[in-house]
C-alpha cells in the first residue's frame, strides 16, 4: 500500500492512498478519514460509497463528512467506484463500465476479469484496511449516494451480521427494473434475472430486511427520479414494515449540494449505532 497524500482535516487526517488489487486486477485508490480519536485506539468505520463517474475524490471531497466524523470518533472510508486504468474495459456511456462498478462481481464478458468491485468492497479492502489502519472492523456501518446508495444498501442487506446501520442519498433503489440497473447489471452479469435479484434494494428489503437503524434522504427535484425510482424502495419498506425514515426532501437536487445538507443526520444516525 502507497500513501499518496495526507491533509489535517478537523484535528484528524484524511488520507489517500493506492494499492494493487487483487481482486480488480490493477491498482486502486481510496480516501480514509481517520478522526483523532485513532491516534489513541481504533475507532469505528464508516463506509461511504459513491456514484456514477465518481473516484475515492468526489465524496471525500464534497459530501463534508469529516466535521461529524472528528466529532464523534468515527473512520470514514471513501473507496473507488471501479477498476480504472488503460487495460481496464470502459464505455461511452458514463453509466458503464470505468466509473460504474454498480458494486457487483461481474462475470460475463470483457468485464469479467476487472469488475470485481463487490469482492473489493466486501472482502479485500476491509482486510486491507484492518490490517493497516487502528480501526475497529465489528463496528462498521454503511452509506452511498445514488448507485452509491444502491451499493449501501445491498451490501448491508446481503451481509446481515457486518453493518450496525445503513443509510443512503437517492440511492438507484430498483436497479431490476430501471435503466440505471438493468442494463448494466445484464451485462455484468448475464440474462438471468435471478442472479440480479441480490443486487436490487427493494426487492431485497421487501424479502430480507435489515435490523438495523435505516435512513433514506431522496430530493424531490432530482434529475435523476425516474431512474432512481424511490417509489419502489418505499413501497417495500412498507411492505415489509421496515423500520426506516424515508425522506422526500422538497427541493433538493441530485447533486452533492443535496448529499452535504443532510451529511450530519446520516452522520449522527451512524455514530449513535457504532457507539452503542
Ligand atoms: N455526468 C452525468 C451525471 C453524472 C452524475 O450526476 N453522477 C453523480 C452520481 S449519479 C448516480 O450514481 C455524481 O455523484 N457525480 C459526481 C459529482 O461530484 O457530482 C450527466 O451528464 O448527466
Amino acid at each position: 500500500m502507497k500513501t499518496l497524500s495526507e491533509n489535517v482535516s478537523f484535528g484528524g487526517v484524511q488520507g489517500v492512498h493506492s494499492h494493487a488489487s487483487t481482486a480488480c486486477n490493477c491498482d486502486m485508490t481510496f480516501g480514509l478519514y481517520l478522526p483523532p480519536e485513532a491516534q489513541s485506539g481504533p475507532v469505528p468505520l464508516l463506509w461511504f460509497l459513491s456514484g456514477l463517474t465518481c473516484t475515492h475524490e468526489n465524496a471525500m471531497t464534497k459530501a463534508g463528512a469529516q466535521a461529524f466524523a472528528s466529532e464523534v470518533g468515527v473512520a470514514v472510508v471513501f473507496p473507488d467506484t471501479s477498476p480504472r486504468g488503460d487495460g481496464v474495459p470502459d464505455a461511452d456511456d458514463f453509466a458503464m463500465g470505468q466509473g460504474a462498478g454498480f458494486y457487483v462481481d461481474a462475470t460475463k464478458g470483457k468485464w469479467a476479469k476487472h469488475f470485481k468491485m463487490w469482492s473489493y468492497v466486501t472482502d479485500e479492502l476491509p482486510a486491507l484496511l484492518a490490517e493497516n489502519f487502528p480501526l475497529d472492523m465489528d463496528r462498521q456501518a454503511i452509506t452511498g449516494h445514488s448507485m452509491g446508495g444502491h451499493g449501501a444498501l445491498t451490501i448491508a442487506m446481503n451481509l446481515p451480521d457486518r453493518f450496525r446501520s445503513v443509510s443512503a442519498f437517492a440511492p438507484m433503489a430498483n436497479t431490476l427494473d430501471s435503466d440505471w440497473g438493468k442494463p448494466q447489471l445484464t451485462a455484468y452479469l448475464g440474462e438471468d434475472r435471478e442472479k440480479r435479484r441480490k443486487h436490487d434494494a427493494s426487492v431485497l428489503v421487501e424479502e430480507r430486511g435489515f435490523r438495523g437503524p435505516m435512513l433514506i434522504d431522496q430530493g424531490t427535484d432530482d434529475q435523476f427520479l425516474d431512474l432512481l425510482k424511490p417509489e419502489a424502495l418505499a413501497s417495500a419498506i412498507a411492505r415489509r414494515r421496515q423500520p426506516a425514515t424515508f425522506r422526500m426532501q422538497k427541493g433538493y437536487d441530485h447533486s452533492y449540494f443535496f448529499v452535504s445538507s443532510f451529511i450530519d443526520d446520516h452522520m449522527a444516525l451512524h455514530a449513535e449505532a457504532l457507539w452503542a
